[in-house]
């Protein structure tokens, strides 16, 4: 654990799954403030919400921790604890209340539900949408990526088919392929296996 985050109401834990780089030690090339090996850092992070009476709930309070590069990181802690919000802060989707947040780029974030995430008709044009960015990409690299990344989640076959005939566990599936095709620095996936059946669990 390189660090402590402290959640309400019962702390989550940040556990790190697996390193993909075995020539780097984290203690030797994690340094703050230096983004080349840092992924992920989150400094005194807090995020509130606010009642209708106007009390101000706080929901994350005083979060810090850092995440280097190349690794694989989970973060656990029951229902309601806060993990979703500290994704989407790292995310960018939701702006902390206080604090300093430092996420690699190109990030991308996978949605706990698909279908707040796969919005083209077709599964080919969903998983190049976020491709669309990038302006001077050719067709082929375009297409060269929505290849790979379908194959990568066993999905080529369905290139073609419209988004709405699929079930929940191939949306998650193109929408993580979406994730994939930017080749993201920082990939930040909410409860990827809520809709994968147990086979697909244990590739993911
Ligand atoms: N915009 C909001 N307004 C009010 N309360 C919120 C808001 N966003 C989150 N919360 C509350 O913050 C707490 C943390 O929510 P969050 O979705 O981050 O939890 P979680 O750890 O991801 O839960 P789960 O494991 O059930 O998915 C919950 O009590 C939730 O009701």
């Amino acid at each position: 654990m390189s660090g402590q985050c402290l959640l309400q109401p019962s702390p989550s834990r940040l556990f790190p799954l697996r390193s993909t780089s075995t020539t780097l030690s984290p203690s030797v090339n994690c340094r703050i403030g230096v983004s080349d090996y840092v992924a992920v850092e989150c400094r005194n992070l807090c995020f509130s919400v606010s009642t209708r009476q106007g009390i101000s709930v706080p929901i994350l309070r005083d979060c810090s921790f850092r995440i280097p590069s190349g690794q694989l990181w989970m973060v656990l802690g029951p229902n309601g604890c806060g993990k979703s919000t500290l994704l989407k802060i790292l995310a960018g989707v939701v702006n902390p209340t206080s604090g300093n947040v430092f996420v690699e780029k190109p990030k991308n974030f996978v949605f706990q539900n698909p279908d707040h995430q796969v919005v083209m008709p077709t599964v080919e044009a969903d998983v190049a949408f976020g491709l669309g960015k990038y302006h001077d990409m050719s067709q082929e690299e375009v297409k060269s990526r929505v290849i790979k990344a379908l194959d990568a989640v066993g999905m080529c076959d369905y290139m073609q088919r419209p988004i709405q005939t699929l079930s929940g566990g191939q949306k998650q599936r193109v929408a993580i392929a979406g994730a994939l095709a930017e080749s993201c620095k920082v990939l930040l996936l909410d409860e990827l296996t809520t809709f994968l059946d147990e086979s697909d669990q244990v590739k993911v």
